[in-house]
């Protein structure tokens, strides 16, 4: 993915000026810098979820903004994985259902959908909870749980916005260091959004956004 000139102004307030950013193809790379310069911003522009005033954003020699909303949605599904600062998981569901959702969303039948949800659940080290609704574990186990529903559907990358925010720095490390096994295990590149230089030490590469400004100078080289 590479993303050029990206422009993005909330009224008055301009929340990205310049931002220039790619990934390779199984890449991890980490977003740093000050709170409020622009990273979540750019996460969700890069994801298609907030669209840009001004700027293109290529993935696999497609232009996003050109897409239909639609076909922009289809991709989301299907390529793509989120983790989010506060798992969001769905809290009627239990642990099991909640990672099987994305492949019973994308149409796999139920018993196949949560044994495969099973196994990444293990994967995670978090089978133990499969049978327990998200209120009834830690923020630790939830964000494992997230991380495992992120990663279900192959995604061929994977968009974490603060995924260890709301945790303390063990279980901020655990869900790190598993994050990255998992997604270098089945070659989904991440876009990690994080001010902690803990966690982006388990990156592959560093990019910095201040005031919405943001370089890259490994575009040559991107997917
Ligand atoms: N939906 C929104 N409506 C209005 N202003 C917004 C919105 N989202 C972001 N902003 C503003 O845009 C700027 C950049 O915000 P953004 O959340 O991208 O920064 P950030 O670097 O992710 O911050 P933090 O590290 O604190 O999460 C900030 O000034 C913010 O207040």
């Amino acid at each position: 993915m590479v993303a050029t000139g990206l422009r993005k102004t909330y009224g008055a307030t301009p929340a990205l000026e310049s931002a220039d950013f790619s990934i390779r193809p199984g890449e991890v790379v980490a977003v740093m810098g000050p709170s409020g310069s622009g990273k979540s911003t750019l996460l969700h522009c890069l994801a298609g979820i907030v669209q840009p005033d001004g700027g293109q954003v290529r993935y696999r020699h497609q232009e996003m903004s050109a897409m239909p909303d639609a076909e922009r949605s289809a991709l989301r599904r299907g390529e793509f994985g989120f983790v989010f600062q506060f798992g969001q998981l769905v809290p009627e569901l239990t642990c099991l259902e909640n990672v099987a959702l994305p492949l019973r969303l994308n149409g796999v039948r139920r018993r196949p959908a949560q044994e495969r949800a099973a196994q990444w659940l293990a994967r995670l080290e978090v089978d133990t909870v499969a049978g327990k609704r998200p209120g009834e574990i830690s923020g630790g186990q939830g964000q494992r749980v997230a991380v495992a529903r992120a990663l279900v559907t192959g995604p061929r990358l994977v968009f974490a916005d603060e995924p260890t925010g709301a945790l303390d720095s063990l279980n901020g490390e655990r869900v790190m260091r598993l994050l990255a096994a998992a997604a270098k295990d089945s070659g989904a590149a991440v876009v990690l959004v994080t001010h902690e230089p803990r966690v982006a030490a388990y990156s592959d590469r560093e990019v910095v956004v201040r005031d919405g400004r943001c370089r890259d100078l490994e575009q040559e080289h991107a997917a």
